[in-house]
């Protein structure tokens, strides 16, 4: 197995996983360095979670190297807990069965989100349910978390804390990996994003790169402007928008305008989408 780069905590080469016909993840690379939250983002389908799953080798990839340092901690897509469990004996048997759990932190979280300690799983909410499974994994001492859609079906308010506590792991020294759709959350919290669609990264790299290597320019709707090397974004009677590469708009003299991840994240991924109907 090829070394390590000591700065990172997890590398990812060429990494493959087809299911028949369905290239799930067809050919990914990307790093996760110590101390940096990394935002696996796409549609549903793009391959967010079978890229996790290849990762703690709950599937098989088919091809590519996955270079992981140290333990991980992992929070799945579907939060399913023991309901026949109090939420105090669920903490008991995750110390019990976990190396290096800290049971003061957890209840503090516990305490924190308000969840009765006595209470059942079953008995509990999606979100409380979602906020014990975070509890638990945040509990647990690791190089590593990472995060299966982390704030799915919480309230707003829970949902900022959430984030809160993600954003406090790197503060520990500790990365984390997860994958969300909701881009005003990612642009809260992670360093570094990988785009994904159909299962290829369509861009990878720090949020405020990506957002300097874009921007917005606007043409005339006339065919002597079609052939523009970018992603149309928008259209209106009169003008189209395109998402183009600052480098290009610079080159081709067009007046570039400031534009959000939220509008890169979108032309990126229709274009793809229609690129796989051509
Ligand atoms: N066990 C499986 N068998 C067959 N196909 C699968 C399996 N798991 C995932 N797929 C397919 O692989 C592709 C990627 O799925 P994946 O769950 O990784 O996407 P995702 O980005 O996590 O989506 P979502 O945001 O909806 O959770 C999809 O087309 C999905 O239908």
């Amino acid at each position: 197995m090829e070394k390590l780069e000591s700065k990172n905590v997890l590398e990812i080469k060429n990494l493959k996983k087809y299911y028949g016909n369905i290239h799930a993840v067809d050919g990914i690379s990307f790093e996760v360095e110590k101390g940096e939250i990394f935002a696996l983002l796409g549609p549903n389908g793009a391959g967010k979670t079978t890229t996790i799953k290849c990762i703690l080798g709950l599937r098989r990839k088919d091809e590519g190297t996955i270079n992981l340092r140290g333990s991980v901690a992992y929070v799945p897509e579907g939060k399913e807990l023991y309901g026949s469990y109090t939420v105090k004996k669920m903490i008991e048997v995750t110390a019990d069965v976990t190396d290096e759990f800290d049971k003061e932190k957890c209840c503090a979280y516990i305490d924190k989100f308000q969840i009765p300690l006595n209470e059942k799983v079953s008995n509990l909410s999606n979100g409380q349910t979602t906020q014990l499974y975070l509890a638990l994994v945040l509990s647990q001492r690791a190089e590593l978390y990472i995060f299966d859609e982390p704030t799915w079906g919480l309230d707003p308010i829970v949902r900022n804390q959430v984030l809160d506590m993600i954003r406090e792991i790197p503060i520990a020294g500790a990365s984390v990996l997860y994958t969300s759709h909701i881009l005003g959350e990612v642009e809260k919290v992670a360093d570094k994003v990988a785009i994904m669609n159909r299962g290829k990264i369509l861009e990878v790299g720090y949020l405020d790169d990506i957002k300097e290597r874009y921007c917005a320019i606007s043409v005339p709707s006339s065919t002597e402007f079609q052939g523009i090397s970018g992603y149309r974004y928008k259209s209106t009677e009169s003008e189209d928008i395109y998402i183009v590469n600052k480098e290009y708009a610079l080159a081709n003299n067009f007046e570039c305008s400031p534009v959000t991840f939220e509008a890169i994240f979108e032309a990126l991924v229709l274009n793809d989408i229609n690129l796989s109907k051509e």
